[in-house]
């Protein structure tokens, strides 16, 4: 069977996945969460104009000769305003954040200013408007400031909630139940009998769905058996899972029953073996409304597709707006042979060099079971297959982790 090209293989996987539905959620709770319809202020910011520094509310005109004398009519604190009018030749004490009183045009910072009981003497003059923060700086009731799709970071968290909204309308958390397979492996903590392995993938991978906004469920680990794997599998349906991620039991070999398994239990195959280096293994199907992800075993090649297919499969089950991974170019700090045909993700150390060009060093190590090397890696340099041999100063292309 013909390998997939990855660029094909993810176009199918993405193919007719549609946003999870919507839920109202407290601001509060709505942290990195992401908005399911657009969000549009419900009020204008500032909703008056307002004074941006302390100081003196004055008319910008009776500045004109340096210095000069006003007479002080009253106070405005934030969120008292001054209810009189200022006419020419008088201030009012003003504090940052008040309303600007009716007939003042213009702040004077109480540095410029000295008082002496209710006369304010001017030092500097002011240009009409300094300091005036006017209506509507920031933004007009109606403003539609926050996308759909957008991910309410700290910033756009602030922002809904000075746009007044107490609730959001947010994508429910995608659920992804993870399932490592395996009679050689034990959870971290056991101690692993003499051709055992600490599994280590579906700590990763759940933490990788975690930080793209999904919901993670460690189905535990698998033994070898059908049997065991298929209860696994229902396990999933039960929590209504809207992916299944497996681990390892992917690839060719006699104790490789996860697709044979998942078959029986209604797995329809969307495809499997894709032309990538690490990452071959890689299944994708669905069961009824679960769609099914089966990474290949080795570490890497695991965590490298999960951030190739998990991450943008999680950001369209979120509707989230930016999906395509961003590629940058770097300075090859080492020389690379020509690729097979399997597109190459290498991992590699990123630095900017002292003129400020991104630099990438290969790890010498590439093996696909080596985790060391894939933490200490700042991103994956990217080869197309049959890509040619690379010499040292040569430009490639890197993701960033
Ligand atoms: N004859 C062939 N053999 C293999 C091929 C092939 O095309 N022909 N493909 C190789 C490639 S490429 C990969 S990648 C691996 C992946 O195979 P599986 O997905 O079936 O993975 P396993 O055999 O179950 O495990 C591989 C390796 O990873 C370890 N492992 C598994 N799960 C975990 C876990 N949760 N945490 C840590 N380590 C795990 C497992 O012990 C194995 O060492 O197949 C090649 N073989
Ligand atoms: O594709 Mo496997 O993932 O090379 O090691």
């Amino acid at each position: 069977m013909d390998l997939i090209p990855v660029a094909e293989a993810l176009q199918r996987l993405l193919e007719g996945v549609g946003p999870t539905r919507a839920e109202r959620v407290p601001l509060a709770e709505a942290g990195g969460r992401t908005l399911a319809s657009d969000l549009a202020a419900t009020r204008t910011q500032p909703p008056f104009s307002a004074s941006a520094m302390d100081g003196y509310a004055v008319r910008a005109g009776d500045l004109a000769n340096i210095p000069c004398d006003l007479k002080v009519i009253g106070e405005a604190p934030a969120g008292h305003g001054f209810s009189g009018t200022v006419n020419s030749g008088e201030a009012v004490r003003i504090f940052t954040g008040a309303p600007l009183p009716q007939g003042a045009d213009t702040i004077l910072i109480q540095e410029n200013a000295e008082r002496a009981g209710d006369v304010m003497t001017a030092k500097q003059g002011a240009a009409l408007g300094t300091y005036v923060r006017p209506a509507g700086l920031d933004f007009d009731k109606g403003d539609v400031l926050l996308k759909a799709g957008a991910i309410l970071d700290y910033r756009a968290l602030a922002l809904a909630a000075a746009m007044n909204h107490a609730q959001v309308s947010l994508r429910r958390r995608p659920r992804v139940a993870v399932l490592a397979t395996g009679d050689e492996l034990v959870e971290p903590g056991e101690e692993p009998g003499p051709d055992q392995i600490v599994a280590s993938n579906q700590y990763g991978i759940a933490a990788l769905v975690e930080a793209c906004g999904g919901e993670a469920r460690r189905l535990g680990i698998s033994r070898d058996s059908q049997t065991e794997i298929a209860g696994h599998v229902r396990e999933a349906l039960s929590w209504n899972a809207d992916v299944l991620v497996t681990l390892g039991g992917a690839s060719v070999g006699d104790h490789d029953l996860v697709q044979a398994t998942l078959g029986n239990e209604g797995m329809e195959l969307s495809f499997w073996r894709i032309a990538m280096r690490p990452g071959k293994p890689l299944m994708a199907g669905h069961l009824g409304p679960m769609r099914v992800l089966g990474l290949p075993g080795n570490p890497v090649s695991s965590l490298v597709c999960g951030h190739l297919f998990l991450r943008p499969l999680l950001a369209a089950l979120l509707g989230r707006l930016e999906k395509a991974e961003r590629q940058e170019q770097a300075i090859l700090a080492a020389p690379l042979a020509e690729n097979d045909r399997r597109q190459d993700y290498l991992r590699a150390r990123l630095h900017h060099d002292e003129a400020g060009v991104l630099v990438a060093t290969p790890f010498v190590q590439q093996d696909s079971s080596v985790l060391s090397c894939l933490a200490a890696a700042d991103g994956l340099i990217v080869r197309a297959p049959h890509a040619p041999a690379l010499k040292a100063g040569d430009t490639v292309a890197v993701i960033r982790f």
